[in-house]
């Protein structure tokens, strides 16, 4: 069996989050996208949040007619993100649950209690031309559920498992490749996300069901020590290395 290739989508959230500490315009998370797809990013995700606390619509907007790659943008289900999105058109939505009070995203959506809300909001996205993915804890009960909304995407949300360590750690990277093998079964394109980082990114990248990564917090704070290309090379270079252990 071929292992199917395993993209990088590099999340730029945090490179706004650090321009906005100050007010400043640098640095630009425009210019971080363009050096990522210039360093071997496979996709660019950026999460527009209700808030703004990163990710502001002048950004979104600036980044569209430049991307070579693949636009990732993550919103909440809100009829506001929804018309922005239908109005920008990026490649892909990842709906995501959002909290104004949480400091990240804390948990994933939880498809089976908003159902039709998910699903119409599946539909709209779609009806104007843009796959739709849904990030969602790795339970098989969600993932079905987010396969009947017609969506074609799930992303996994890696959170727990780089919170945990040892046993506990080994659990929830069982579980994640379960959800993995289940997604891919009834026919999802199935990606991960959230909290992966250098030292916890080889097993995850070693499900070779899994498609597509998105990280972003470790690797701006990796650039802080080695500059951003390099902090988004060596990742390229460990999520190939996990990649041969599938
Ligand atoms: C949904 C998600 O996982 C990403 O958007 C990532 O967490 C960066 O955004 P926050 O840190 O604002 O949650
Ligand atoms: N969806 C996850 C993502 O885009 C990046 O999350 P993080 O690496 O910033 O935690």
């Amino acid at each position: 069996m071929t292992t199917q290739a395993l993209e990088l989508g590099i999340n730029i959230d945090h490179v706004a989050t650090l321009r906005n500490a100050r007010g400043t315009v640098y640095p630009d998370p425009i210019k971080a996208a363009m050096l990522a797809e210039d360093a071997g990013a496979d996709l660019i995700t950026l999460h527009l949040r209700e808030d703004r606390r990163h990710i502001k619509d002048a950004d979104l907007l600036a980044l569209r007619p430049l991307i070579k790659t693949r636009m990732n943008l993550e919103c909440a289900v809100t009829p506001e993100m929804l018309n922005i999105a239908c109005q920008v058109k990026p490649h892909d939505v990842c709906l995501v649950p959002e909290k104004r009070e949480e400091v990240t995203t804390e948990g994933g959506l939880d498809v089976i209690g908003h159902f039709s809300s998910v699903k119409a909001a599946t539909k709209q996205l779609q009806d104007a031309g843009i796959r739709v993915s849904l990030f969602i804890d790795p339970e098989e009960k969600q993932l079905q559920a987010a396969k009947d909304t017609g969506a074609t995407v799930v992303e996994l949300h890696t959170g727990r498992y780089a919170d945990l360590s040892g046993s506990d750690q080994a659990k929830e990277l069982e579980r994640i490749r379960k959800a993995a093998q289940f997604g891919k079964s009834i026919g999802l394109r199935v990606n991960a996300g959230h909290g992966l980082h250098e030292g916890n990114v080889m097993p995850i990248a070693a499900i070779a069901e899994l498609s597509e990564l998105n990280i972003g917090h470790a690797i701006v704070a990796e650039a802080v020590f080695k500059g951003w290309q390099k902090a988004i090379i060596d990742m390229k270079t460990l999520m190939t290395q996990g990649r041969k252990n599938a």
